[in-house]
């Protein structure tokens, strides 16, 4: 999108480019608009990648505002035609539902320049449970999977999904 100058905006015969839902015709953003309210992801340092799953690719990250550490997911869009995929606005809006010391916590998301660049702005964590199991010396004890298994984050969830259920 910005590819065409410095006071240019999207355009519909360009990839990503944007047409009216009532007119039908192709619509220009202005310049100001054109990240929305979302910070560009160009004011993150990717450091190195640390993961892949299902629906993206994730790095662990600096925002140079700030100089926190975090992890920047970003969003699998290459074969969506149809904008963001429904997995990804649920993962986002579960994230955002979810304020619990056990939860990574979704800090914000931000763009890149073309409307299929979006990132998910993560606290980083040094250690999940999946690597911890794959790299662990031996198994946990009995003590230690029931220590596990009562974290209050499994309640939470139990409980959420019972909400969810309802
Ligand atoms: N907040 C985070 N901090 C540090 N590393 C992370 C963070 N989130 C994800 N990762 C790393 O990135 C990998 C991929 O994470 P992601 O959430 O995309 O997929 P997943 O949940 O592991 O797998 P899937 O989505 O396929 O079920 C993880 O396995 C983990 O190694």
């Amino acid at each position: 999108m910005c590819e065409q100058g410095e006071n240019s905006a999207a355009s519909s015969s360009k990839k990503g480019g944007l047409v009216s839902f009532l007119t039908g015709k192709p619509i220009e953003i202005p310049k100001k608009h054109l990240f929305g309210i979302c910070r560009f992801v160009g004011e993150f340092e990717k450091l190195n990648r640390v993961g892949e799953g299902t629906y993206g690719v994730v790095y662990r990250a600096r925002d140079t505002k700030t100089n926190e550490i975090v992890a920047l997911k970003k969003m699998r869009m290459e074969k969506e035609k149809d904008g963001m995929p429904i997995s990804g606005l649920r993962e986002i809006m579960l994230l955002q539902s979810c304020n619990h010391p056990n939860i990574v916590c979704l800090k914000e998301v931000v763009v890149g320049r073309s409307l299929e660049s979006i990132f998910l702005v993560m606290e980083y964590c040094e250690q999940d449970l999946a690597s911890l199991l794959d790299n662990m010396q031996t198994p946990f004890m009995e003590a230690q999977v029931k220590c596990i298994m009562i974290q209050p984050t499994l309640d939470w969830l139990a409980n959420w999904d019972i909400q969810c259920l309802q």
